[in-house]
């Protein structure tokens, strides 16, 4: 029997699953887990197929260990884990494709060169993205490694949704929207189709909202419009990025006050948010226990900017069928699913209040206009089918 793994690595955290492949070449997910607050005290918590924990290891005193020292453990248990099973494959999330990279892809060293140049573009994913790659190519120089786009999903977006109103050189040169968090929505757009056929052949809005959000506007399943653009820096507010500013706040601070490029960048992109406009925390959960009145606003002005992008977004499609809410805060944060719904009365939207508290797939009232569903996201399920179809040949 054979094995594939697929590996989700973000700054301070690396998520992974491990599938057997049954007979039919079916991936079973065999372990998952997540290694968190890398560069403090290093935790992995491991669990099997179904939930049952596995293994957990905590390194106290594990400031020092790099992502590459603690993968290679993580390869090491793994190995192990699989025990007579062979790898035969790693596919890895790559945040950021550009305009070359769509379909998933086999990683050698000049597209690991290309992926690089993309950097700039995400800087909070993209080096961790590639550092993973790096990392297992040391330790496993012959296992194939697939690169899984965030960016690929969009590449149905008309061309209107892509440009910005930029002088066309810039355009050409690849300044325009791209959108993200396409492996998450490849995986909702496939678990609708499954249950719920007729309304995923509809108009239906997807909100990923976890430590980065953003929406994306289905139309029969493919992406036509979506709220993040060049970067990931783009539309929603998030746990720590601030989201559409107007460009004037940026050349501001530059030219007024004086803040460096990279200043300005780290503001956006770690200060900002829920945890800049809180003053507390970047994380739902801390903010949704806090009696601050700066909570309450934090959590306000996310909401607003989900309400609004919608508008936004039901406006590209002409209407809508149905809103999927979907990652860490839409699967699991019944409160903001209701402060958001609960702005959407124009729309028709009608929540069912019990079914809401207890995450139900099926989350809206039966007089209301609007689908309203909570489907559970599995970037690392997508990233293991898209490895395998690369591994099977079925991509160039
Ligand atoms: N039970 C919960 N209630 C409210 N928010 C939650 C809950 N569980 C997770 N979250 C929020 O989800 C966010 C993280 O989402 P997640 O999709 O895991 O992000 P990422 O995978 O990008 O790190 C955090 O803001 C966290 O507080
Ligand atoms: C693209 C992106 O924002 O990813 P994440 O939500 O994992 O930070
Ligand atoms: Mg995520």
């Amino acid at each position: 029997m054979t094995a594939i793994a697929a590996l989700n690595s973000g700054s301070s955290s690396i998520k992974f699953a491990l599938y057997t492949l049954d007979e039919a070449q079916e991936p079973q997910l065999s372990a998952r887990g997540k290694l968190e607050r890398i560069g403090e005290a290093p935790a992995l918590r491991v669990v099997d197929g179904q939930g049952a924990p596995l293994m957990a290891q905590e390194w106290p005193d594990g400031a020092g260990l790099t992502h590459a020292d603690l993968l290679s453990q993580l390869f090491e248990w793994a190995q192990s884990h699989l025990d007579q099973r062979q790898l035969i494959g790693i596919g890895h999330r790559v945040v950021h494709g550009g305009g070359r990279f769509i379909e998933p892809c086999l990683v050698d060293a000049p597209v690991l060169a290309a992926l690089d140049e993309l950097c700039p573009l995400a800087p909070l994913h993209q080096p961790h993205n590639l550092a993973a790659i790096h990392a297992i190519a040391d330790i496993a120089p012959h296992l194939p490694q697939v690169a899984c786009f965030d960016t690929g999903f969009h590449h149905t977006l008309p061309a209107v949704a892509t440009r910005f109103a930029l002088p066309r050189a810039w355009h050409d040169k690849g300044l325009r929207r791209y959108g993200f968090h396409g492996l998450s929505y490849a995986y909702i757009a496939r678990q609708l189709a499954m249950v719920d056929p007729a309304l995923a052949q509809g108009r239906v809005i997807v909100a990923h909202l976890g430590s980065g959000a953003s929406l994306c506007a289905m139309q029969g399943g493919q992406s036509v419009d979506t709220s993040m653009g060049f970067t990931a820096l783009d539309g929603l507010m998030m746990g720590t990025r601030c989201g559409s500013l107007d460009p004037g706040v940026v050349l501001h601070l530059q030219q007024q006050e004086g803040l460096s490029a990279a200043a300005v960048e780290h503001m956006f992109y770690h200060d900002s948010g829920l945890l800049g406009v809180s003053g507390i925390a970047s994380d739902m959960r801390t903010l949704e226990a806090s009696a601050a009145p700066e909570a309450a606003e934090a959590i306000d002005l996310f909401c607003w900017r989900v309400v609004r992008e919608i508008g936004a977004l039901v406006a590209s499609l002409g209407g809508l069928d149905g809103i999927v809410f979907t990652a860490g805060i839409g699967e699991n944060s019944a409160a903001t699913r209701a402060r958001i719904t609960a702005r959407l009365g124009w729309l028709g939207a009608k929540l069912n209040d019990s079914a809401n508290q207890t995450h139900a797939p099926i989350i809206s009232a039966p007089d209301s206009a609007l689908s309203l569903r909570v489907i559970p996201t599995d970037e690392e399920k997508m990233i293991a089918l898209e490895t395998l179809s690369v591994l099977k040949g079925q991509h160039p």
